[in-house]
């Protein structure tokens, strides 16, 4: 964080430059900066210290609180909702999970903000002992929280070092929080992904939507979808895209904005994105691909190279698989790269890079 903004950037252009140094044929667009503070939509806190002095924060390496709410690079919109938080965390008594003793209740908060304003609130518990006093006090929370936000419970009672458990009630009658990217409705629901820089991702899918209306395909599939920003930014008429995805909750949230648009070939499915290429019978025009960090998996690659798919374009948060990943396809010329700064103050970064089949 003491490094100046413009050569983190610098640094983040060369470490990709140098990961991807094997594509002689791949042209460098400049990269697409950040705001260097007040990026993140999402700020995922533990609860720890006491009811009368809770810590927002994460846990130092004993597990005991660190105070973060006012860390830098958090929404301001977020920030301000944790005095909310810490008020409730006093009045209904809720009593902070304690790591080191194994003993408590209140484990995480995870806040969403939307470009509305609204925020998502997910109180991540340990059992239901807090549940009744959280769901009776709704009223009273949402007064204080902006208008049209979601508010859900989330149960994780296994001591162990995840974010949140499976079971997820939600407490308000809106289910989705509402995000309008680049005029594109989109709906997160709490356990699906999104990106975590609001303005970083509508420029990652304008970047996507620019290369995939270039090429003009009839058919895209875009795999790994999330809650559905390639594909419905890459939506036109006369356009088959599907959307392949694992998490039911992200599927439920991509129909929607789907349905919202009007969007009538335009389809979501739960499903492994391997598993749908290779048991689909046929093969678009244009595939895009945002896997998570370990990239796409052999099969896929092999599936594409072989297959009759002209354009790819592939959004990746790590260069290091995409680099394995280029190698794999090699009947492509990976064309385009652009460093999209998703994560300032980190060494992290978001690289799409476009890709067309070689002439036979
Ligand atoms: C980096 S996120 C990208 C999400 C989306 N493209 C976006 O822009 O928000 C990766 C997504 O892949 C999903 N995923 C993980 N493994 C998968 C698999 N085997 N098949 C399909 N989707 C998978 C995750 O649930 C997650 O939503």
């Amino acid at each position: 964080m003491t490094v100046p903004y413009a050569r983190q950037l610098q640094s983040k252009v060369e470490d990709c430059q140098q990961l991807l140094s094997g594509f002689q044929s791949l042209e460098f667009l400049p990269p697409q900066a950040s705001n260097e503070q007040g990026f993140r939509n999402k700020a995922k806190m533990v609860i720890s210290g006491t009811t009368e002095q809770p810590t927002i924060g994460i846990l130092d390496a004993d597990g005991h609180g660190v105070d973060l709410r006012n860390c830098g690079v958090i929404a301001a919109p977020l920030r301000a909702v944790f005095p909310v938080i810490e008020q409730f965390i006093h009045d209904l008594k809720l009593i902070p999970y304690d790591v080191p003793k194994r003993k408590g209740e209140l484990k995480h908060v995870i806040l969403t903000l939307s470009d509305t304003g609204a925020v998502m609130v997910r109180w991540v518990l340990r059992t239901k002992k807090h549940f009744v006093a959280l769901r009776d006090s709704l009223p009273q929370f949402l007064e204080q929280l902006p208008r049209h936000s979601v508010v859900s419970v989330n149960f994780l009672p296994e001591h162990k070092a995840v974010l949140e458990g499976e079971e997820e009630i939600i407490l308000t009658r809106r289910s989705t929080l509402e995000f309008g990217l680049n005029g594109v409705p989109m709906h997160l629901r709490p356990q699906g992904f999104f990106q975590t820089n609001s303005e970083i991702a509508a420029a990652l899918y304008r970047q996507a939507r620019q290369w995939i209306n270039d090429a003009n395909p009839e058919s895209v599939w875009d795999l790994y979808s999330g809650v559905g920003g390639f594909a419905l930014h890459c939506a036109a008429e006369d356009r088959t895209v599907y959307g392949i995805e694992t998490s039911t909750e992200a599927v439920e949230a991509a129909k929607t904005s789907a349905q919202a648009m009007e969007l009538e070939d335009v389809h979501f499915k739960a499903q492994d994105a391997t598993e749908f290429a290779l048991n689909a019978g046929w093969a678009p025009d244009a595939v895009i691909v945002n896997p998570p960090r370990r990239g796409i998996s052999a099969q896929l690659a092999a599936w594409l190279n072989e297959s009759d798919v002209q354009h790819v374009i592939y959004s990746s948060c790590n260069a290091k698989s995409l680099a394995r990943d280029l190698e794999w396809l090699d009947n492509y010329t990976p064309q385009l790269a652009r460093v999209m700064d998703m994560f300032p103050q980190t060494s992290h970064y978001e690289v799409i890079v476009k890709l067309e089949r070689k002439a036979a």
